[in-house]
């Protein structure tokens, strides 16, 4: 039996974009109902952010034990009990599950329909027994793992981002194909947690970063045993005693490299395929649903926002997405998607964030641009903590305006927040030097870079000039 239903706004996907748009709606009075086929909080929650940071979390402070005797403090080799780091991984996720609950959304006056969601025309959507017909419909489907065509891969237990939380014993050998926020990630974290890690990438790495930041990251990698394959093509994966052994060329030479367990981290496609969009006349390539400044599809009556969309891939993006569709579909305002700067943040050791343009993005604009830089070395705070790899970049234009700022080092996605205010409200790197911060902090690397922009007044005769003056009279 078919139960219609006619709500104000239908929401496709109770991940980090839909349940915001949910919940702003329903708070707003607004009718909505949510169709989740899977586990309400969607990739973040339960197999991206929160997991990923939650072991990170736990590899880290493995990685403070092992390095304690440079502050003097003795201890005995880390004992890692496996099945402990993965059940606080998973009280992670549950401490924050019940925000993303359906008790929670249903208190909220959102009916939650658990089913998937299929369009039947430019009116309709099916999602198991019920039928929607409503005024908007807002797709946030998000994406699952790509998976490369290598011979053998299929053949072996490979593990995705939604499989490798749920490893509960010590990894000897993690082969990780993908050298993306997630291989390095998760990569890093299980190098701190015992395991060997043998990072491939058919490309360069990290090559949207700023590449003596990227440099920096990618030292303390290797410096931590990490073996990295860039430009490399893992041809042939088969079972081998050990678990798994990657083919590839290196040269001339046929190479093997043994493991115990894949890692497939090549990149992410969004679920699009069940949606039928052709049936609702919604334009789409499969990397991702085709939408104006303001999410609309080409079918005016759907907004599509987060990993479903494609591009940049981020929960602080959906929810961005999210804000802008509930300006749109409930206010009529026209909030233009591209107004707001998108930060970055790896979250390995060092921190690796960006926000804005890169030094490279710059120049590729503008010649009329000012580079400047202060590294962590020259940070009290760094010293004390013994935390002085990395460095802040800051490029502005001529006039002081910021444009980019680059940050690897202690806590760079924390000290990033600054900057995505001054670029946001157009401030100029000048106007940072004024504030009092407080010492001794990681952020006065932010007000020291600040005044580097003062540094070629000092050459100025005029001022020297205006100095000497001052001192004659006293
Ligand atoms: C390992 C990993 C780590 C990450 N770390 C970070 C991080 O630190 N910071 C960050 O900003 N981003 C991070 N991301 C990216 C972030 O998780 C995504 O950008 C974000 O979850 C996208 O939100 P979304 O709402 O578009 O999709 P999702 O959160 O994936 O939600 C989509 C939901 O739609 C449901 N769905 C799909 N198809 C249908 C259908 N036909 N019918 C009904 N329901 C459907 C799914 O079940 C899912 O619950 C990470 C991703 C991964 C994989
Ligand atoms: N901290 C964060 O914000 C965070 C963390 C994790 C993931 N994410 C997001 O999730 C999305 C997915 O991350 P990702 O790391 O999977 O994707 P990615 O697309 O960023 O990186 C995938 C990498 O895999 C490589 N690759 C492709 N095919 C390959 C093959 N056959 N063999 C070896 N390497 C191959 C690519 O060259 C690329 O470098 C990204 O958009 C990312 O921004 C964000």
């Amino acid at each position: 039996m078919e139960e219609e239903l006619t709500p104000d706004l239908c929401v496709i996907g109770g991940g980090s974009g839909g349940l915001s748009v949910a919940a702003a709606a329903a708070q707003l009075g607004v009718s909505v109902v949510l169709v989740e086929k899977g586990l309400m909080g969607g990739d973040c929650l339960n197999y991206g952010c929160v997991p990923s940071k939650a072991l990170l979390a736990a590899a880290k402070r493995a990685d403070a034990v092992r390095t304690a005797s440079t502050f003097g403090i003795d201890v005995l080799e880390a004992q890692i009990d496996h099945r402990a780091v993965h059940d606080h991984v998973h009280r992670a996720i549950a401490n924050i599950a019940p925000n993303d609950s359906i008790e929670r959304f249903t208190g909220l006056g959102v009916r939650v329909v658990q089913a998937q969601a299929s369009f039947l025309d430019k009116d309709t959507l099916e999602a198991g027994p019920v039928l929607v017909r409503a005024r908007r419909f807002v797709i946030a489907t998000g994406g699952t793992p790509f998976v490369p065509a290598i011979p053998g891969l299929d053949e072996i237990p490979y593990l995705t981002n939604e499989t490798i939380f749920d490893i509960g014993e010590r990894v000897q050998h993690l082969i990780v194909l993908g050298g993306g926020p997630i291989g390095f990630e998760l990569g890093q974290a299980h190098a701190m947690l015992g395991a060997e890690v043998s990072i491939f990438d058919t490309g360069a790495f990290l090559t949207k970063e700023d590449p003596e930041a990227a440099r920096v990251l990618l030292k303390r990698l290797e410096e931590s045993g990490v073996a990295m394959y860039p430009n490399t093509r893992v041809e042939r994966i088969e079972p081998s005693v050990q678990g798994l052994a990657v083919h590839f060329h290196h040269g001339t030479d046929n190479v093997i490299v043994k493991g115990s367990h894949l890692l497939v981290a090549t990149g992410r496609r969004p679920n699009l395929k069940p949606l039928s969009l052709d049936r609702a006349g919604i334009a789409h390539t499969d990397r991702g649903i085709k939408v104006s400044e303001q999410l609309k599809t080409s079918n005016r009556k759907v907004y599509a926002i987060g990993d479903a969309v494609g591009g940049q891939q981020f929960t602080h993006l959906a929810n961005y997405h999210a804000s802008i569709v509930i300006k749109n579909a409930l206010f009529r305002l026209k909030p233009d998607v591209s107004a707001m700067p998108i930060p970055r943040v790896m979250y390995t050791d060092p921190e690796l964030a960006q926000v804005g343009l890169t030094e490279e993005e710059a120049r590729s604009k503008s010649r009329r641009i000012r580079i400047y830089r202060w590294p962590f070395a020259d940070n009290d705070r760094a010293q004390c903590e013994r935390r002085t790899d990395g460095f802040i970049k800051v490029i502005t234009k001529k006039d002081g305006t910021i444009l980019g700022v680059t940050i690897v080092g202690p806590e760079a996605g924390e000290l990033l927040q600054l900057w995505i205010v001054a670029i946001a409200k157009e401030m100029r790197i000048g106007d940072l030097t004024s504030l009092v911060l407080p010492y001794p902090t990681y952020s006065e690397i932010s007000k020291r870079v600040a005044f580097a922009y003062y540094r070629p007044l000092l050459n100025k005769g005029w001022l020297r000039w205006i100095i000497g003056l001052l001192r004659k009279l006293g």
